[in-house]
């Protein structure tokens, strides 16, 4: 038995599992996900990672129970624990709310927020492609900060796990980043009368930064990231900056690659799934050939790695204006987004001035359907001409209130 307190539960939640009677692990110790959640009003995400934290740490070996316990059988309670049953079934409906309350990363742009239906989907991993200086690295600070936003104010309140492939990860950068965003929260605070909890160093503190310099030690630290990502405890996001660095020019044998690259892909999508965070990778682009003047682009790493993101977004540059464009996602509709990289971060583009008379030409932009089922590669080959064709297409700006505005 170990206080709850003693454990890497966040202040929040330590308060209301104590004004609901949960003072020890042994107070916990066979209440369902649900239940706990319910008791204590806290979420049924929080109420895991009690759950999974009491577990982790709290279970003496004495206690018959095996270490190992399924996101199954912590959201069911106790039966699923006793039968050492690892995976069970779940509903559609069960689906539906777990994820009704996993909050979305935002990005501080709130046009690329809305075109991914409010921000980086947690459970999931999310593919952000470009060409250097695009702001791939930006975007991947910038969540990792975001990410911490309490969700008292609209954020995921978690930290992050940043893995740099490149050594493009710049300390001071995200400072500047940070600062914005804890200065943003000050201000929200103050106009709410809620305290945020955030501080620099705080948020600096919540981003592990691990440097990579091989495909070996890539594979390797992601191999230990559930056991890292369980030690930290709340982590809700996982950068990969780039994936494909290492794999672009230290490899030889490509059938080798792609078994390693669709091994690595699994594992992220597991960790995703099951700790229920935003795996976040940035990839390069490749240029595919050129053809009526166009150069066709395509994300870095092969067809095959296409199926690795369940989401994908390119990033390009359109007009000397930065350009997110979603060409894969399994519940929205293609669309794209202007963002800009300021000294704050990743933000809104400022709207053109149109002349007298006449609408602006910059906005969001929602896609038509497209009839092509080609490969990945051949939709990132695409995306050009998609966007050529959004161009054309105009759907007009969409409006949104940004949670943060
Ligand atoms: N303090 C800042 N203020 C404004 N813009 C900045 C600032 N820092 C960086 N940028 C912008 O971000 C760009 C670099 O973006 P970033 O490093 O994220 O590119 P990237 O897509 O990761 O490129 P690569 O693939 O080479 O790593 C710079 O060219 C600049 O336009």
């Amino acid at each position: 038995m170990r206080p709850l307190s003693t454990l890497p539960i966040p202040p929040s939640v330590q308060g209301a599992l104590s004004r609901a009677g949960f003072h020890t692990t042994d107070d916990v110790g066979g209440v369902g996900a649900v239940a706990l959640s319910e008791a204590a009003g806290i979420t049924r995400r929080q109420a895991l990672d009690v759950l999974r934290a009491v577990r982790g740490k709290g279970e003496g070996a004495g206690s018959g129970r095996s270490a190992a316990v399924s996101l199954a059988a912590l959201v069911g309670g106790g039966t699923a624990q006793e039968s050492g049953a690892e995976e069970v079934g779940r509903s559609a409906y069960a689906l539906l709310l777990e994820e009704r309350q996993q909050v979305p990363i935002i990005t501080f742009c709130a046009e690329v927020d809305e075109m991914l239906g409010g921000g980086v989907p947690l459970g999931k991993v999310t593919e952000f492609t470009g060409a250097p200086g695009i702001g791939k690295t930006q975007l991947g600070m910038q969540l990792a900060v975001d990410v911490q936003i309490p969700e008292a104010f609209g954020g995921a309140g978690g930290s992050a796990i940043y893995i740099d492939t490149e050594g493009s990860f710049v300390v001071e950068r995200a400072v500047e980043i940070a600062s914005a965003v804890v200065s943003h929260l000050d201000a929200q605070a103050a106009a709410d009368g809620v305290a945020h909890g955030l501080s620099l160093e705080s948020v600096l503190s919540s981003i592990a930064y691990y440097r990579v310099h091989s495909y070996v030690e890539q594979i390797a630290l992601i191999n230990l990231l559930p056991g890292i990502v369980e030690e930290l405890g709340n982590v809700r996001l996982v950068v990969i900056d780039s994936v494909a660095f290492h794999f672009r020019h230290d490899f030889a044998n490509m059938g080798v690659r792609t078994r390693v690259l669709n091994g690595m892909a699994q594992s992220l999508t597991l960790l995703a799934e099951k700790a229920g965070l935003a795996v976040v990778l940035m990839n390069q682009v490749t240029t595919r050939g050129i053809s009526q003047g166009h150069a066709y682009l395509a994300p870095a790493l092969g067809e095959s790695w296409g199926h690795a993101a369940t989401v994908r977004v390119n990033l390009f540059w359109d007009n000397g204006a930065r350009l997110a464009l979603l060409f894969k996602s399994p519940s929205h509709s293609q669309g794209s987004a202007r963002f800009a990289v300021t000294v704050q971060g990743i933000r809104s583009e400022p709207p053109d001035e149109p002349p007298p008379g006449t609408s602006p030409k910059r906005g969001n932009k929602r896609l038509r359907a497209s009839a092509s089922t080609g490969g990945e590669e051949a939709g990132a080959s695409e995306s050009v001409a998609r966007e050529e064709e959004a161009m054309k297409v105009g759907a007009g700006a969409t409006k949104r209130h940004h949670p943060l505005k």
